[in-house]
């Protein structure tokens, strides 16, 4: 009697597990593959797609040789290459002579190397926008470059340099196209402006700063800034093998920092047990080794996944579609890689280390530099509250260079910009889907917050994990036909931003 209970019992518990399996699994699939996908619309009017001549093609291209020959090398906020900016100034002025004789346009000098254009429009009903981008660049040692970073060689294709994916792409991308447009008889309705800082790669603040201080004094409100940040991704997120076009809307926080410790000199035939250089590398290995928590979830980043989880391969679309049950497998699989793990969580990187002054001396000092990138979720107190935590030492002491919290989350969707941005990468990147996202790196745009609460951050280019890697590293480049595409881009963008009509988003299940 009792076995046959307990067969009873145990095969109406298998039955209730089959059954709840078998619910489960089709709530996985009807979400994934019923997913309600908000596509962003916009304004039927096609735009004209401007054909360039064989001449105009050659053109853009030798005019970002140009740019990249001149070393515009910011090595620190109070060390730029002022000669190279003064020149880059000059430069542009020959290149673009419609540009800077136009009676439509108005140019001035700002903190003694940036640019502002004020482009007049013809219906002055429409707000202004902002195109942001940086004619500095970070060093760029020419060991291990395949060309010289600052010879603007063309190779297989391509042209090489530092600035070639940022950010004078950008400079002399905006630039072109404007150059083309009027060049047409072209006469935009809404007004904009072009802003090109001088120091964005130092903080921005003797660059963008001074331009947003200028509009400021101006009354000046914007309908959106561009700038750079994201872009077109090919391979670069796990698992999604078309390329994505991530809209930057909002950027991490950063704080950089000094960790020192002080101790007596003497003669390193007596060393003490623990020299300040000791001490220093024991603390700054406790911070690389006690990540920052994982934060997935708690930002805009979950947002990205979800729209872009019909693009994931089987069974990541599965997981993406349900991140109610698999967020904490997923944070685990991003944390795998650098680019992924950026989005997850605040970033520790330790940049500098500092310490001696000759092979027999003990060492009075120590220093090292670490450069955090807050996680949207995060504030610059709560990481410096953790950090302290973890290096539990009082012998090292600390001193923050600067700091500023994660910047706002822009709207998206029912935004103005966000819709005129998602048009031009249909126009240009053939329907690549898109999607907002949080740009890693910091940007010029943070400092316009009081100007307009529409900031996006992306570069119309496609990169894959090679090309993320040349931003700052070694043999930065930009192939002659993606460079093309980009000039083309703010063609295209300069005409759609003549719209005024924000189009509600419509769902749809298949496409995105
Ligand atoms: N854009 C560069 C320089 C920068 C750092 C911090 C703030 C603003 C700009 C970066 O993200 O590293
Ligand atoms: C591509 C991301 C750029 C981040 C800002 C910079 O390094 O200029
Ligand atoms: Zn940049
Ligand atoms: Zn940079």
């Amino acid at each position: 009697m009792a076995v046959s209970r307990w067969k009873a019992v145990g095969s109406t518990l298998l039955a209730m597990f089959l059954v709840g399996l078998v619910a489960l699994l089709a709530v996985l699939f009807i979400r994934t593959y019923t997913w309600p996908n908000e596509v962003g619309r916009w304004n039927s009017n096609e735009t004209v797609i401007i054909e360039l001549t064989e001449k105009e093609r050659k053109q853009l291209v030798e005019a970002l040789k140009g740019a990249i020959r001149i070393p515009t090398v910011s090595f620190s906020e109070e060390e730029q290459n002022t000669t190279a900016l003064r020149e880059f100034g000059e430069y542009i002025q020959k290149v673009f002579p419609q540009v800077f004789s136009s009676v439509l346009i108005h140019h001035e000098v700002l903190g003694g190397y940036s640019h502002l254009f004020k482009v007049q429009g013809t219906d002055l009903s429409l707000l202004p926008y902002m195109l942001l981008a940086h004619i500095d660049v970070v060093p760029a040692p020419p060991e291990s470059w395949e060309v010289p970073p600052f010879s603007g060689e063309e190779r297989d294709g391509y042209v090489y340099g530092r600035g070639t994916l940022d950010d004078k792409n950008s400079v002399i991308g905006i630039l072109q196209a404007l150059e083309f447009l009027l060049k047409r008889g072209h006469k935009p309705q809404r007004s904009f402006y072009i802003g090109l800082g001088h120091d964005e790669e130092v903080s921005g603040h003797k660059g963008a700063l001074k331009i947003v201080e200028k509009l400021q004094s101006q009354g000046v409100q914007l309908a959106f800034v561009l700038d750079e940040g994201l872009a077109v991704l090919d391979g670069v997120i796990q698992g999604i093998r078309q390329p994505v076009a991530l809209i930057g809307t909002t950027e991490k926080g950063s704080i950089t920092l000094d960790l020192t410790v002080n101790r007596s000199p003497g003669h390193s035939s007596m060393p003490p047990s623990e020299t300040s250089i000791g001490i220093l590398a024991a603390a700054v290995s406790r911070l690389e080794q006690n990540a920052m928590p994982n934060m997935f979830g708690e930002g805009p980043e979950q947002d990205m996944f979800e729209r872009l989880s019909t693009k994931f391969d089987f069974p990541l679309n599965i997981i993406m579609a349900n991140l109610w049950l698999f967020s904490p497998i997923l944070s685990r699989i991003l944390e795998r890689s650098p680019s992924t793990n950026a989005i997850v969580r605040t970033t520790t990187a330790l940049t500098i280390f500092k310490s001696g002054i000759k092979s027999n001396v003990i060492p009075p000092t120590a220093t090292a530099t670490v450069n955090f990138r807050l996680h949207p979720a995060q504030t610059v107190q709560e990481v410096l509250d953790i950090m302290q935590n973890t290096i539990k030492d009082e012998r090292v002491e600390i001193s923050v260079l600067n700091s500023f919290d994660p910047l706002p989350v822009s709207p998206n969707d029912m935004s103005l910009g966000y819709q005129i941005l998602q048009h031009t990468i249909h126009n240009v990147f053939s329907r690549a889907p898109v999607a907002p996202g949080v740009c890693v790196g910091n940007t010029d745009s943070r400092h316009f917050v009081n100007l307009t609460n529409n900031i996006y951050r992306f570069s119309p280019v496609v990169l894959k994990k090679e090309d993320v890697d040349r931003i700052h590293g070694l043999n930065e480049r930009i192939s002659k036909d993606a460079f093309e595409l980009l000039v083309q881009f703010y063609i295209q963008l300069i005409q759609n931003a003549d719209t005024d009509k924000i189009l509600p988003p419509h769902l749809n299940t298949h496409e995105l």
